[in-house]
C-alpha cells in the first residue's frame, strides 16, 4: 500500500508502526497484570471453595454474591466499556471461578479414580466382580412369578456359568395397573431358590421403606433407572452394607450417574456396581440407545465395576448378543440379561426376555463365562 514516490508515505506508516508497537507493548503488559490478578483471584476463590466444603457444603454457586459484585463494578465503571460488556466479562470470570471450586470438589469424590486408583473388586459370596476378574453373568426373569419359574431359570443360569440370579419382587411399572410384583413373598422365593442353587440373589428396591426387608433377603440391591435420581433411596442404601447395583437413569448424564453413586459411597457403602442400560434418544428402532462410551469412560473415571444390561439397552432380542460382545470389548465387568421359561406369557417385559433356548445360544455366543470363571 505504500508509495515510494510520496515522501510522507514511507515515514507515516513507520511512525504509526512505532506507535502501534508501543501501544501493543502496553497492552501486553496489562495482559500480564490481568493474568496475575486473575490468578490471585483464582487462589482466593479456591480458598473460599475449601472453606465451603469444610463446612459440609456442596453448593458453590452463590448468585446473590455474584450480583453484589456486579453492582459494585458497574457503579465504579467509568467506561469505555459499557456496563453490559463489563458484566459479561465478570460473569465469565465467575463461571471460570466456579469451575475451579467444583473441580477441586470433584477431585475428592469417593467414586473417582483420583481418590482411589486401583479397581474396586467386590466379593459377593463366591462371585467376584471388577478389576481383572472374568466378566460375570447376572440373569433371571424380569419379575418373580412362581417357585417353578424361578427354579427352572436358576438351574439353567447356574449350569451356564451365571453366579447371580436376578428377579423383581417390586416392579416399577409404567401403568399403576400393571403387575406390581409379589413383594415379600417374591423376596422369600428368590432367596430360597438362589440358596438351593448356590447363587447370589439380586432384586430391585424401589422404596426407602423396603430397604431393610430387601436387604434381609437379597445379596445385591438393585436401584432401577427410574430411581437413580431418588436421593432419599440412594442415601438409604448407602446406610446398609449390601452391594448395590446402580442403573443409569433414562436420561442421566455420566456425571449425574457418578454423583448418584457418590450418594451411596458417601453413606459408607462402598460396594457399588454401575449398570449401563441404555439412554433415551431420538432413535425408535431400539427401546434405548446403549451408550458404550459410558462403559469405557466410567471405568476410566471411576474405580467401580461396570456391567451392561443388554435387555433394556435394546429392548429387542436380536441385538442382545452383539451388544453384549461389544460391552465386553469395551471393558464391561459383567452382563445383565433377562431370561424366562415362557417369555410370551411373562407378567412383564414379554417382548424382550430370552427363552431358554435363546439364552443358551446367547451364552454360547458370548463364549466366555463358563470358560473363564
Ligand atoms: C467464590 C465464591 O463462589 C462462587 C464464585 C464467585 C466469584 O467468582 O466471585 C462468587 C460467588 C459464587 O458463585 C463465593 O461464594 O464467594
Amino acid at each position: 500500500m505504500t508509495d515510494a514516490r510520496d515522501p510522507n508515505s514511507a515515514a507515516q506508516p513507520q511512525g504509526h508502526l512505532g506507535q502501534l508497537d508501543d501501544l501493543r507493548e502496553q497492552v501486553d503488559q496489562i495482559n500480564l497484570q490481568l493474568l496475575d490478578l486473575l490468578s490471585r483471584r483464582g487462589e482466593l476463590v479456591a480458598e473460599i471453595g475449601r472453606l465451603k466444603s469444610s463446612e459440609g457444603g456442596t453448593k458453590f454457586y452463590d448468585p446473590k454474591r455474584e450480583e453484589d459484585q456486579l453492582r459494585l463494578v458497574r457503579q465504579a465503571n467509568r467506561g469505555p466499556f459499557t456496563d453490559a460488556a463489563i458484566s459479561a466479562m465478570f460473569k465469565e470470570i465467575f463461571k471460570a471461578s466456579l469451575d475451579l471450586e467444583e473441580t477441586r470438589e470433584q477431585r475428592k469424590l469417593l467414586v473417582s479414580r483420583k481418590q482411589k486408583s486401583e479397581d474396586t473388586v467386590l466379593t459377593i459370596g463366591d462371585v467376584r466382580i471388577g478389576g481383572s476378574e472374568a466378566p460375570v453373568l447376572i440373569a433371571g426373569p424380569c419379575a418373580i412369578e412362581s417357585e417353578g419359574q424361578m427354579d427352572q431359570t436358576a438351574a439353567l443360569v447356574k449350569e451356564l456359568g451365571g453366579g447371580i440370579l436376578r428377579g423383581g419382587a417390586y416392579k416399577p411399572r409404567t401403568s399403576p395397573y400393571g403387575f406390581q410384583g409379589m413383594g415379600v413373598d417374591g423376596l422369600q422365593l428368590g432367596r430360597k431358590v438362589a440358596d438351593r442353587h448356590g447363587m447370589q440373589f439380586m432384586t430391585e428396591v424401589m422404596d426407602t421403606r423396603d430397604v431393610e426387608v430387601v436387604a434381609q433377603y437379597a445379596d445385591i440391591l438393585q436401584i432401577g433407572a427410574r430411581n437413580m435420581h431418588n436421593f432419599s433411596l440412594l442415601r438409604e442404601v448407602g446406610a446398609v452394607r449390601r452391594p448395590v447395583l446402580l442403573k443409569r437413569g433414562l436420561s442421566a448424564t455420566m456425571e449425574e450417574w457418578l454423583y448418584a453413586a457418590e450418594y451411596i459411597l458417601s453413606g459408607g457403602n462402598e460396594n457399588v456396581i454401575m449398570c449401563e442400560r441404555g439412554i433415551r434418544t431420538f432413535e425408535k428402532w431400539t427401546r434405548n440407545t446403549l451408550d458404550l462410551s459410558a462403559v469405557a469412560l466410567i471405568k476410566q473415571e471411576s474405580h467401580l465395576p461396570v456391567v451392561v444390561d443388554v435387555t433394556h439397552a435394546a429392548g429387542r432380542r436380536d441385538l442382545l448378543l452383539p451388544l453384549a460382545r461389544a460391552a465386553l470389548a469395551v471393558g464391561a465387568d459383567g452382563i445383565h440379561v433377562e431370561v424366562h421359561p415362557q417369555p410370551a406369557t411373562a407378567m412383564s417385559d414379554n417382548e424382550q426376555q430370552l427363552d431358554f433356548e435363546g439364552f443358551r445360544q446367547f451364552v454360547a455366543g458370548l463364549n466366555l463365562i463358563s470358560k473363564q470363571r
